[in-house]
């Protein structure tokens, strides 16, 4: 199980400080919708050159234009990008064959899906990682709960990222449903001692791993 560190909010300086600090725990580095807006493709390129190993993941949450918006993040050097569910079932296909050229790819952002057939859809046109999201805004009123994995219930064939202000308190729980990636924000990225808040979730999750693999022996 993958850790994407999400950097939402935060200034440039922040976003570097943050993934230094955390450097050894992490896999995957999610540069935010936000951060995005406000510097663009050049600190994408930046992240790249500062953290090569990492797979760089640009919240771009395309809903349209997605061969131009794909062209233009890969073109930075993002390894993955985003793109609403809702989105046009031709912009997903313009930006997966745009990973495709780049050997990169494209994450479809599950926020506002609630039934299995937008997931059906999706997998018809050959996408093959989602994220589970519950949203910021969704956030200030309730928190995800077991009831929201239900749309992903027997899909083998995706590889699942969930996201939601998941916490040292709420891994547990997301854990049980064996996603690929647990991507965190602000539970990190807010606490005082950030590299300390992600050994701790690294070390869960190796823990929770150790304890599957031995009890399938
Ligand atoms: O995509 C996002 C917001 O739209 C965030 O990156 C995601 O929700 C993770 O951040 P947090 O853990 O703070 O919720």
């Amino acid at each position: 199980m993958n850790i994407q560190l999400a950097l939402d909010r935060l200034t440039k300086e922040e976003c570097i400080d943050v993934v230094n600090e955390t450097r050894e725990q992490i896999d995957w580095v999610e540069i935010g919708t936000g951060v995005i807006k406000e510097y663009g493709m050049d600190f994408v390129r930046d992240m790249k050159a500062r953290f090569p190993e990492k797979t760089l993941v640009a919240d771009m949450k395309t809903c349209d234009a997605g061969n131009h918006e794909a062209k233009q993040v890969f073109e930075a050097g993002a390894d993955v990008t985003t793109v609403m569910a809702f989105a046009a079932d031709q912009t997903i296909i313009d930006m997966l064959k745009v990973a495709k050229k780049y050997e990169s790819r494209v994450m479809v952002d599950l926020l506002g899906v609630s039934d299995t057939k937008r997931i059906t859809e999706i997998q018809s046109i050959g996408v093959d990682l989602v994220s589970l999201h519950f949203g910021k805004d969704m956030q200030k009123s309730g928190e995800l709960e077991d009831e929201y994995f239900s749309i992903l219930k027997g899909q083998e064939d995706l590889e699942i990222a969930v996201a939601g202000g998941i916490t040292v308190d709420s891994l547990p729980r997301v854990m049980k449903h064996n996603p690929d990636t647990v991507i965190v924000g602000s539970a990190i990225t807010k606490q005082e001692h950030k590299g300390k808040v992600a050994e701790q979730m690294k070390e869960m999750i190796r823990n929770y791993e150790r304890y599957y693999s031995n009890s399938s022996e």
